[in-house]
């Protein structure tokens, strides 16, 4: 859907930003991009909707060349997000959100209709914050406007450059949670930007790390966590590592012993809490290290049914299998 070939941008005063990009994004797919501060992550994000044109390469959109498209034309295609969100002081929060569409000569009163409705997506109610100027809301509420008026003209792709990043992180983590489960129904092709570790492994389907003006690593986040490609992107990653692949590795059937209602019954240890099949190890583990038990019960997402017991060797079970996967 995006592809980079042998993308560099070198600005007028000797500035390389970035050197020889080659990278795809897949339709529906999230990708994030995570490195340190200049390292070039919004000049490539930038490239995209032709706010910064690059110096040789090419960026192609949906198999076109975007350099041979109109720049407005393309924006209209590209919902953008930026950090300091730049709402309209002076419109309401229903308004602001409308913009796009009414920009593109939707008629208001649908315009404001499904403004309206992607201010209910992001969860805001339109009753009670609709009227409101942003001035009006807190950051997490004003970034969630963001979100919604880059959706409002139903962009195939999104350019977020550190969405998330003017809010403390309680709110920061309940965003990323919002914004995740809003992805999985509207499916757009998104290149996120951020400098945060967490929320490149949390939000991406793919991450691409930055060493400087190069991808050091472009793969699953998971792999990355397992497999650093180099010795950079392993002390980017950082000696936690383990502890950040929980985060990203799923309880599966096969790391799980039976359950055994007699046993559980009978020496009044069962295990009194559960995850669901598919749940984070980091999450199991979280609850597993309260468990007196030593063990919590595994459920079926969709019956709810008990499918077996996870214990501290399951959970290494899986460690190993998930290392073994991405090695
Ligand atoms: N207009 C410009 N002229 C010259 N150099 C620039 C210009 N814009 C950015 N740069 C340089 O290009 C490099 C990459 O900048 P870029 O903004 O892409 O980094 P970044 O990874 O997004 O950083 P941050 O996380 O701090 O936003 C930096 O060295 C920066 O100083």
């Amino acid at each position: 859907m995006i592809r980079f070939e042998h993308v560099t941008k070198r600005y007028p005063d000797g500035t390389t930003a970035v050197e020889d990009l080659s990278f795809e994004v897949a339709e529906g797919e999230l990708v994030t991009l995570v490195g340190p501060s200049g390292c070039g992550k919004t000049t490539t994000m930038k490239m995209v909707n032709r706010l910064i044109e690059p110096t040789s390469g090419r960026i192609l959109l949906g198999g076109e060349d975007i350099a041979s498209a109109d720049p407005v034309e393309l924006r209209r295609h590209i919902g953008y997000v930026i950090q300091q969100v730049g709402l309209f002081p002076h419109k309401t929060v229903l308004e602001n959100t409308a913009t796009v569409p009414q920009l593109i000569g939707t008629p208001k009163a649908t315009a404001r209709a499904r403004a309206a409705e992607l201010l209910e997506l992001v969860g805001l109610d339109p009753a009670v914050y609709g009227g409101r100027y942003p001035e009006q809301l807190s950051g997490g509420q004003r970034q969630r406007v963001g979100v919604a008026r880059a959706l409002a003209a139903d962009p195939p792709v999104l350019l977020m450059d550190e969405p998330f990043g003017a809010v403390d992180p309680v709110v920061r983590e309940r965003l990323q949670n919002e914004f995740l489960a809003l992805q999985r129904t509207v499916r757009k092709t998104i290149l996120l930007v951020t400098h945060d570790l967490e929320e490149a492994i949390r939000l991406g389907d793919r991450i691409a790390v930055y060493g400087t003006g190069t991808i050091e690593q472009f793969a699953r986040p998971a792999a990355v966590l397992a497999s650093p490609a180099t010795e950079y992107v392993a002390s980017f990653v950082g000696a936690d590592r383990g502890l950040k692949r929980l985060a990203v590795t799923p309880v599966e059937r096969a790391d799980l012993e039976r359950a055994d209602p007699a046993r559980a019954a009978g020496d009044g240890k069962a295990p009194t809490a559960d995850v669901a099949l598919g749940a984070s190890l980091r999450e199991a583990l979280a609850l597993l290290l309260q468990e007196d038990s030593g063990r919590i019960g595994v459920t079926d997402p969709d019956s709810g049914e008990l499918v077996g017991v996870l214990t501290p060797e399951g959970v290494h079970r899986a460690l190993r299998r998930a290392q073994l996967q991405e090695a």
